[in-house]
């Protein structure tokens, strides 16, 4: 059995997200503390996206104040599915409550570095450029016009350094059309390692339909962000990438299950975790046995991560749950 407690915390981004969902200022979400009965502690993180189709923050947080405590193993694999932030979050503080754990060298080196969006991208590519040793970059589109980022995307690419990869991530925002023209352009230009959802989950039918027809990889994000979305996705013949947030996906031995079960081509990606949720999903990213693919999690220039105490103070500073 294990004692434990919540903290429910907010972190301001150091400049707003701005994707094809709109903008995104504050990332808030709950960390978990559990601690066994010889005094070992592992520590989890609920990072909810609710646009992903996730639990609400304020879902997670009635769930966390109805959950029995001291908890057990078992209720902890008991969590309901429609809780996978909360699902990811328990798992991971139990996995940290090992010490074989806490002692493994975490941090590849092979990350994909998030591009600030639109015309911000510039300012600021240089510096960039000079201090990311990665070959690898993402790029939001479906957030302007077409005509608008079609203009931005050539200029970019002009700036780019041979050997770059670029990831194009429309959050499900662009229509058939577009996308069409979005990939024939990928096709030509060669610099672009895939097409993320460029369309809604809706079309999945559709989607599959594009990735007969151009030889630029789709991946879906969107669309597989829970176990069963994998699963449903694969099963209905989708062969192309799988962008998996761990944070959001649910149970992690499920995770691991699916990838034995299936030849899945995944891409680990951060929800705008803290160094709690992160060091759990890179965690799992190293098990996963093909490296070739850059990890989405070079995303920490969007937060102030200088303060070594933010856990301390957030442990005394808020309120007990
Ligand atoms: O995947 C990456 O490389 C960066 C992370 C990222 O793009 C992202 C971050 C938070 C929420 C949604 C997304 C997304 O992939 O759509
Ligand atoms: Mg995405």
């Amino acid at each position: 059995m294990y004692f434990w407690q919540f903290r429910v915390y907010q972190r301001p981004l150091l400049h707003p997200l701005q994707t094809h969902h709109g903008l995104w200022e504050i990332r808030e979400g709950i960390i978990i503390r559990l601690e066994a009965e010889d005094g070992r502690i592992g520590w989890g993180e609920i990072a909810p996206l609710p646009e992903f189709g996730s639990e609400t923050l304020s879902a997670a947080i009635l769930f966390c104040k109805s959950l029995e405590n001291p908890l057990s193993i078992t209720s902890i694999f008991s969590i309901p599915e429609q809780f996978p932030a909360c699902q990811f979050a328990f798992e991971s503080a139990l996995e940290d409550l090992s010490i074989e754990n806490q002692s493994r060298e975490l941090e590849p080196k092979n990350y994909s570095y998030l591009l600030p969006t639109g015309a911000a991208v510039f300012p600021c590519l240089d510096d960039i450029l000079a201090a990311n040793q990665t070959n690898t970059y993402k790029w939001k589109i479906a957030v302007n016009s077409l005509a608008e980022e079609l203009n931005l995307f050539e200029k970019l690419i002009d700036r780019l350094p041979r050997g770059i990869k670029l990831r194009l991530d429309a959050n499900g925002g662009l229509s058939i059309a577009e996308s069409k023209i979005w990939l024939k352009i990928a096709d030509e230009c060669q610099i672009i390692e895939f097409i993320e959802q460029p369309l809604p989950p809706s079309q999945l039918e559709e989607m599959l339909q594009l990735s007969q027809n151009f030889t630029t990889g789709i991946a879906l994000d969107e669309s597989v962000a829970n176990l069963r979305q994998i699963e449903e996705c694969y099963q209905r013949g989708w062969r192309g990438i799988f962008v998996i947030k761990p944070a959001i996906t649910g149970s992690i031995q499920g995770l691991i299950n699916l990838w034995k079960k299936y030849p899945l081509d995944l891409v680990f990606s951060s929800v705008l975790e803290t160094n709690i949720g992160r060091k759990s999903a890179l965690r799992l990213a190293q098990e996963y046995p093909k490296k070739e693919r850059a990890l989405g999690f070079g995303v920490q220039q969007w937060f102030n991560n200088s303060d070594p105490d933010w856990l301390e103070k957030l442990w005394t500073t808020s309120a007990n749950n």
